[in-house]
């Protein structure tokens, strides 16, 4: 992220330097963005859903689309514009571990759902400290032997990964459980829940619509785990387009006799969905393995043989120590602070702390619609190499 103009929100409070004087209520917090105000903070009330507009052009309050999971306990915070599209908001009074949010305003993902809703839309992304592993997007025809593979990667690694489970209008098979394999629910539900922006990618496959839902993916993130997608191919191309930055495995079965012999053997389709399945199998086939949108192209021929090239490709095949991870130092931040910014670090000054903390944005990753990556954060002083004593 390169150098970005500078607001701070805390000097705004109380009198917006838009000529117009915005009363703020508690907890609330103000910042300007070109013609526009953001006020945030009042999340109980329901007719703001925590942020307002001020759009000095109009002169008119304006109450956006507001998308992504909100903050909640919010006592106040300090704010920052970054790159001009979005706001980067400190939470007061909490962990360092829930402290960072993001509030886009012109991201490319917020651009595009403003152009689909015709509407101000601003996103929220929560930022995490830590290292950023990328999400896994896994598609291939059905019977291929996805669901296997990834049970196979969560039972050998259960605090790894975590599986991004989605939404279907197609009735549960006898052991699937609902919330565990797919939230299952009605179309007219899931169509609501579509338009109301609360999906990162849906597809209608096989005569049902499927969908992966923005809090799926945050909720493995939250765990701090790697994030597993199993989507068609339509889905995977609409992540592909999106922010989630996810690596990309195609599975293939070893020929299509063998597929057709593993969606009977199965036993859980009538002959009639087994049909289905076969026919648009191939041009998923065909979509998977010429479209150059898998990073990976996997031949589920001998299990074993491809759940290890599954581990290579993902490094867990002992060639990379992956129980050796920074550890994330979770600390208690000041009540009442101010941020300056030194490149791509975010400096947060206290009067009543003996120390500056640090949040490094040099590998933020991701964003809108899901979190924002690969953050850290650390006291000043326990890194000598950084200059952190000027302001901006
Ligand atoms: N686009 C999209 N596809 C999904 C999603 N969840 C599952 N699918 C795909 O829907 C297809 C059918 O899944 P399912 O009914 O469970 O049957 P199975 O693939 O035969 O086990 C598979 O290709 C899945 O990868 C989703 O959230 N989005
Ligand atoms: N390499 C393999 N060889 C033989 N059978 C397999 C293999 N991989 C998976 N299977 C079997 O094929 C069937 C379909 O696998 P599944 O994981 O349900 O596919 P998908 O999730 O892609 O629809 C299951 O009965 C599974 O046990």
């Amino acid at each position: 992220m390169g150098e970005a103009p500078v607001l701070f929100g805390d000097d705004l409070q109380g009198s917006i330097s838009n000529g117009y004087h915005l009363k703020l209520k508690e907890y609330e917090s103000a910042i300007v963005v070109g013609n526009k105000t953001y006020v945030i903070g009042e999340f109980d009330d329901p007719a703001s859903n925590g942020v307002r507009v001020f759009d000095k052009s109009t002169r008119e309050w304006v109450i956006p689309m507001v998308l992504g999971t909100k903050p909640n306990g919010f006592m106040g915070c300090s704010m920052m514009l970054l790159n001009n599209d979005r706001i980067l908001i400190i939470k007061h009074n909490t962990k360092s571990s829930d402290c960072v949010w993001f509030l886009e305003v012109d991201t490319q993902f917020v651009q595009e759902q403003k152009k689909k809703f015709g509407t101000e839309v601003v996103c929220w992304s929560k930022g995490v400290i830590g290292d950023a592993e990328r999400p896994i997007v896994i598609s291939g025809p059905s019977g291929v032997g996805k669901g296997t593979l990834i049970n196979m990667l969560m039972e050998e690694f259960p605090a790894m990964f975590g599986f991004s489970v989605s939404h279907t209008t197609r009735a549960p098979r006898e052991k699937e459980q609902n919330g565990v394999h797919y939230h299952f629910t009605n179309r007219d539900v899931m169509e609501e829940e579509i338009k109301a922006g609360k999906f990162l990618e849906f597809a209608s496959v096989h005569g049902n619509l499927y969908g992966t839902s923005i809090e799926a993916v945050d909720v493995v993130a939250d765990a701090g785990k790697r994030c597993i997608l199993d989507i068609d191919v339509q889905g995977a191309r609409s992540v592909r387009a999106s922010s989630l930055e996810a690596i990309f495995i195609f599975i293939c079965p070893p020929s299509f006799e063998e597929l057709e012999k593993r969606l009977r053997a199965r036993g859980t389709e009538t002959e009639e969905l087994i049909q289905k399945r076969l026919n648009n199998a191939k041009a998923e086939l065909e979509q998977g393995t010429s479209s150059g949108l898998f990073d990976h192209i996997l031949v589920n021929d001998d299990l074993d043989a491809c759940y290890e090239r599954l581990k290579k490709i993902l490094g867990l095949d002992g060639s990379t120590d992956t129980t050796l991870k920074t550890p994330t130092e979770v600390f208690a931040l000041p009540t009442e602070m101010s941020l300056s910014k030194i490149d791509d670090k975010i400096i947060m000054n206290s009067e009543n702390a003996d120390q500056k903390i640090v949040l490094d944005l040099s590998c933020m990753k991701g964003g809108a619609p899901g979190r924002t990556r690969g953050l850290r954060m650390y006291p000043a002083d326990l890194r000598t190499d950084d200059n952190t004593n000027g302001s901006v």
